[in-house]
């Protein structure tokens, strides 16, 4: 069945966005958490959807805003309990995507045992880049990405990098939670995540394939 919605607005369809923690080991240890054996999953609501052309807002609640970047992957075919060897089937595109974390209180959350809502999934907590489609990145599991801020590189990494791959992590979290058409996955972030200020500008990109540039501000 085809869909009278367009997958190039993703962020229109007000579908799950899963995110993946811990995914590279390089960042597991520069944030001192062991490197996992299973995907660590959390969420975010639609409402945090950004594009370009509109800030990142810093939660009023925080004081240390983290980036990360990191491969999304775009669902265009929904499913359940969908097995390895089908899982890229289920893939409509990518886009580049930032994972905005409030660290200081995903620190007190950790320490609280609390979950990580208020560090995670607050509004503009997932800047995304243009719908890229499936065809234009031929191996999703060896592409670079970077992200820089006022001009300095500060995050660099490869997707060969991910303990579990793109089509493992389908099969796994569709296992758990139904996946739809529009839903996008969060595949986790290599070293270097490191915080923003009011006015700073972020630039990541995905080598040869796609930029994004997002200011920060502070909301009045
Ligand atoms: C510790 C984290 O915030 C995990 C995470 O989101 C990641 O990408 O890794
Ligand atoms: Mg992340």
């Amino acid at each position: 069945m085809t869909s009278s919605r367009n997958l190039n607005r993703f962020w229109e369809w007000g579908r799950k966005i899963i995110c993946v923690g811990r995914n590279y080991p390089d960042h597991a240890k520069e944030l001192k958490n062991a490197v996992p054996t299973e995907p660590v999953l959390f969420l975010k609501p639609s409402s945090a959807y950004v594009t370009e052309g509109s800030s990142i807002m810093v939660p009023f609640y925080s004081h240390n805003l983290h980036h990360e970047v990191e491969l999304g992957v775009v669902i265009g075919k929904g499913g359940t309990a969908i097995p390895q060897n089908a899982a890229m089937d289920h893939v409509a595109g990518y886009a580049l995507c930032l994972d905005m974390t409030a660290r200081d209180v995903q620190d007190e959350c950790k320490t609280k045992g609390l979950p990580w809502t208020l560090a995670k999934a607050f509004n503009t907590s997932c800047p995304v880049s243009e719908f890229i489609p499936k065809e234009k990145i031929a191996d999703p599991g060896n592409v670079k990405i970077w992200l820089k801020v006022n001009g300095q590189l500060r995050q660099e990494g490869n997707t060969s990098q991910m303990i579990f791959s793109i089509p493992f992590l389908i099969s796994y979290i569709s296992e758990i939670i139904t996946l739809e058409e529009g839903d996008l996955i969060l595949t986790g972030t290599p070293k270097g995540v490191s915080s923003v200020q009011e006015h700073d500008e972020l630039l990541a990109g995905i080598e040869g394939i796609v930029s994004m540039k997002f200011r920060v501000d502070r909301p009045q």
